[in-house]
């Protein structure tokens, strides 16, 4: 039986939510998709770190929540030791899953970096590291022969970088436009339904949606960084943040939402990205208000969509989840899918 050991920077929603999954699934996962999973490895500031390489035991490791325990009652140690354990735990593929630093992506750059330098093979759902050192990084996993996967960067589950990179060759992008952000759309609606700004925020908080600071959801600086991965991922563009032009929703009122409504329209935080006939592209996030009938303003709660201007196609818009933690820890488990699938760079214990 092929089984990849994995270890969990981070053990807040995402990488929890994986572990679970794990646990709850093992033996359906290794039946549908050939391989088994095995924690050996675990990170976190509130934690410290635990690190077995015959695997960790789930159940305990789920117990603690944060409260006065910590990894050093069964073992292992209060620090996260987050470079020693990256570097030299016996984990196939390291699953970066910390808070997301819209600045300069650190510590989630380094943590990539000591992976893939030491022949591991990386997934994340950190926008940091992809949206501003994505290029560097996956030169950095070609070079070392392993994988750096991100699917989970954009629209947490719902496939759309992998799915543009395969099913979009032979067909030419001219730019996209999408609602990128779980929590903003899901605040707007409730704005729209009367909650307040923060009473709205809250309820994100509690869903899984938002950031540990949710001013990055609100202030439009996740759908910055989501902006800025399509556009060069997906459309070469070689852009970097300071080029993606940034409003959030903050401004946008109660009376706004209201009168949006009368006019048949509806606020929305809109991503894109365009290419100009220079062939440069000019990218941004702002809050729209946009008419009942545009393909983006029956897009609700929590769900993503984001459209794709082809040349032979014209508009192939994809929507699903964008937020989520039961969501965003498939999007971790469909990179693992994919490293699998493409068979070289991660060597698994027979
Ligand atoms: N929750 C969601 O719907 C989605 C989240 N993401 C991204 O996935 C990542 C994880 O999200 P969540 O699990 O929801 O966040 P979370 O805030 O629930 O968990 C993050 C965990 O990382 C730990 N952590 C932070 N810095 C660390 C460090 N230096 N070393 C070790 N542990 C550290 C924290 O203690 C916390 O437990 C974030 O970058 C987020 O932007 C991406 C798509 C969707
Ligand atoms: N906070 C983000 C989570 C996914 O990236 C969102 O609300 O979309």
């Amino acid at each position: 039986m092929t089984t990849y050991d994995i270890a969990l920077i981070g053990f807040g929603g995402v990488n929890r939510t994986l572990a679970e999954l794990i646990a709850t699934r093992g033996e359906t996962l290794h039946t549908d998709l050939g391989f088994g999973l095995r924690v050996v490895a675990i990170t976190d500031l509130r934690l410290g770190s635990l690190v077995q390489p015959e695997g960790i035991d789930l159940s305990i490791a789920l117990k603690l929540d944060g409260g006065s325990e910590t990894f050093a009652k069964y073992g292992g140690s209060t620090d996260t030791n987050n470079e020693s354990v990256i570097r030299n735990c016996t984990a196939d593929i390291i699953c970066e899953a910390t808070f997301t630093n819209p600045d300069d992506g650190e510590p989630a750059v380094s943590h990539v970096r000591w992976a893939l330098e030491s022949g591991k093979s990386v997934c994340t759902t950190n926008k940091g590291p992809v949206a501003l050192r994505g290029a560097e990084l996956t030169a950095l996993a070609e070079q070392n022969g392993v994988h750096f996967e991100f699917e989970g960067a954009v629209m947490s589950g719902t496939p759309v970088i992998r799915l543009a990179k395969k099913m979009f060759e032979g067909l030419k992008l001219n730019g996209f436009e999408g609602i990128l952000n779980g929590t903003s759309n899901y605040v707007l609606g409730r704005m729209e339904a009367g909650l307040d700004l923060d009473a709205a925020i809250g309820e994100a908080q509690d869903l899984g949606y938002a950031e540990a600071n949710p001013a990055a959801d609100i202030e439009g600086y996740d759908v910055q960084l989501k902006v800025l991965i399509l556009a060069n991922e997906l459309l070469d563009a070689g852009i970097e943040l300071k080029d993606v032009q940034r409003q959030g929703i903050s401004a946008v009122t109660p009376e706004n939402i209201r009168k949006a409504a009368s006019e048949g329209r509806r606020w929305k935080l809109v991503g894109a990205a365009r290419r100009n006939p220079d062939g440069s592209v000019t990218a941004g996030v702002s809050p729209v208000a946009l008419p009942l009938d545009h393909g983006l303003a029956g897009v609700s709660g929590a769900t993503n969509a984001v459209s794709f201007d082809t040349d032979l196609l014209g508009a192939v818009t994809v929507s699903g989840p964008g937020a989520g933690r039961v969501e965003t820890a498939y999007a971790l488990l469909s990179d693992i899918i994919a490293m699998h699938a493409a068979g070289t760079g991660v060597v698994a214990n027979a």
